[in-house]
């Protein structure tokens, strides 16, 4: 696992390892190199670098002055002369490098900006870094415009300038890097807001030999878990084994209105591992399932005159819920009243239960202010798993604004700290999902935009409960397990858009795939391991 840092703990994080020995300074030369290995990698001849006035601006100057000793045809653009730079350890080595072989531009106008851009291979972005904050002021914004508009191969520094590092907020001006070396760790805003999007690929340069000892003196924001992290939880599939010691899930979902998303969260709980799998659903929709779905049995609950869980249901649900590994509420399930009252008579049992989709918009009917002010409606022996997109959870934490991976960690977090209960974990879905648990966060790969399609949330808490189901003898990894269902969903969404087209994708396609997802993750997570290389790519 990798740690995700916020702005704040990489300051604690330079002055950690100012304490053992190494100067910022020495840091920025280190950053310097770093990225002009990843510029000479790509063998430019000419390369422009565009510093800013902070140190973000001296990563910049090291980089262009060790190019130019290296051959390339280097140009620096800075809005002052390098002897008026404010930061004095930008300004150090700015003034080193003007005096070697670069060509140096001091506030150029955007037609000579513009020139300069469309002679370069190679555009270093070192304007801003973690410093930046608030609106982009000139002559950044110009800069960044016309970056974006030539459409420019570009490297940026530690982060895009113009993306605030925390909050993952792009400025009007904001540069679309194709590769971003990040610094020490990567910054929270990398992953949340529009940082993925103007990221491009990421690096982190390490700089530091120590490292792994001092940044675990820090707090972390989050940590990135990859496949490899996932070794541990992947386990062979044993010889002797029956259906129920595969793990067992009883899907508690769908309505006259909505019966497909109760069978596709059933069947990816089957695909994703779960040895026996059954539905009760309200008997308006029983038999359009049982015919869809004949590998899965569908016990038929008294439904309410509009086709919804009526009142008779949650005496019938939490009797057989018990026999079960784990319980999924919610998919398709409206919040009628006898639905709400399902969902709060499985809270009172001890089962480990997930609640999803409606299960979550009944609880937050359930508390008019905010979940988190209710802590006792979810205290329970049992664990529990939320599963909330940035709109339900926001209507758990009765309306703040839940708009980004930031927003939604906090939000997920003030619920957990609110029931203080670490058997228990919300897997706030986004663009950058976090699955975040009362002492950790996890952000695991994020998929492709494929599965932003109506039905993929009913077979990500599908793929959750078929996982958690067959992992019950390891609840003290639940956030593990979560990053690993996660990471299956986004594997899911690799490879049906190889097959299906980016576009082209619906849910039930995700479902198809989702044995090719478990063997990608496994692969990667093995070969890794193993030091085989690099396994089978995503879905190619
Ligand atoms: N984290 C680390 O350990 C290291 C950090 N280094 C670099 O240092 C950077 C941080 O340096 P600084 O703290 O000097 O900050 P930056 O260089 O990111 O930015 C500070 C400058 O940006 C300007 N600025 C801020 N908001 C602005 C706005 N809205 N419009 C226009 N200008 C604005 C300020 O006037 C200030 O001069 C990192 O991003 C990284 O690149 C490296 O030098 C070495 C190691
Ligand atoms: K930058």
């Amino acid at each position: 696992m990798k740690p995700v840092l916020s702005t704040e703990e990489v300051r604690r994080l330079e002055d950690l390892i100012e304490k053992e020995g190494t100067s910022k300074a020495e840091l920025m030369e280190l950053a310097g190199e770093f990225v002009a290995s990843l510029a000479e990698a790509r063998s430019p001849k000419s390369v422009l670098v565009l510093c800013g006035f902070g140190n973000n601006g001296g990563d910049g100057w090291v980089a262009a002055d060790i190019l130019s000793q290296k051959g390339s045809d280097v140009h620096v653009v800075t809005p002052v002369d390098p002897d008026e730079i404010p930061s004095a350890l930008a300004r150090h080595v700015a003034r080193r490098t003007a005096g070697r072989d670069v060509a140096v531009h001091v506030g150029p106008s955007r037609d000579e900006l513009v020139e300069l851009i469309e002679q370069s291979d190679l555009v270093i972005d070192a304007i801003l870094g973690t410093g930046f904050h608030g609106e982009l002021r000139p002559p950044f914004n110009i800069w960044i415009s016309a970056l974006n508009e030539i459409g420019a191969s570009v490297i940026s520094v530690d982060v895009p300038s113009g993306l605030d590092s925390e909050t993952g907020e792009r400025a009007e001006a904001c540069v679309r890097a194709d590769l971003t070396a990040t610094m020490l760790a990567p910054k929270i805003g990398l992953y949340s807001g529009d940082g993925p999007e103007f990221a491009g690929e990421l690096v982190c340069g390490e700089l530091y030999d120590n490292l792994d000892e001092v940044i675990g003196e820090v707090d972390h924001a989050a940590e990135f878990v990859d496949p490899v992290d996932m070794a541990d939880f992947i386990e062979p599939l044993p010889g002797n084994i029956d259906k129920y010691s595969r793990g067992s899930v009883l899907v508690v979902a769908g309505s006259a209105m909505y019966p497909g998303a109760a069978m596709m969260a059933a069947k990816s709980a089957a695909r994703a591992g779960a040895g026996y799998v059954t539905v009760a659903a309200p008997d308006s929709c029983a038999n359009l399932i049982r015919l869809a779905l004949p590998s899965i049995p569908v016990v038929a609950i008294p439904s309410d005159s509009r086709g919804s869980f009526g009142a008779a249901a949650r005496s019938v649900i939490c009797e057989i819920a018990p026999k079960y590994d784990v319980v999924l509420c919610g998919p398709g399930m409206t919040t009628a009243s006898g639905c709400m009252q399902v969902v709060s008579g499985l809270l009172e049992s001890d089962v480990p239960l997930i609640l999803d989709a409606d299960a979550l918009n009944c609880l937050g009917r359930g508390s008019i202010d905010g979940i988190d002010k209710t802590p006792e409606l979810l205290r329970r022996n049992g664990a529990l798993i939320l599963t909330p997109h940035h709109r339900e959870l926001s209507r758990l934490v009765a309306g703040d604004p839940v708009h980004d991976l930031r927003s939604a960690i906090e939000a997920s977090q003030r619920i957990l700290w609110a029931c203080g209960s670490d058997n228990m974990l919300v897997i706030a879905k986004g663009p950058t999902t976090a699955v975040v648990g009362v002492d950790k966060v996890l952000i695991p790969t994020a998929g492709p935009a494929s599965l932003a399609t109506a039905g993929s949330g009913d077979v990500l808490s599908g793929i959750i409960a078929g996982i958690v189901a067959t992992a019950h003898a390891r609840s003290d990894a639940w956030p593990e397990f979560g990053a690993y269902a996660v990471t299956v969903h986004s594997y899911t969404g690799f490879a049906a858009a190889a097959e299906m087209g980016e576009r082209s994708v619906i849910a039930t396609d995700l479902i198809d795939v989702i044995g090719q997802a478990l063997q990608l993750v496994e692969d990667e997570a093995m070969h890794a391991l193993t030091g085989l290389g690099a396994a089978a790519s995503k879905g190619e």
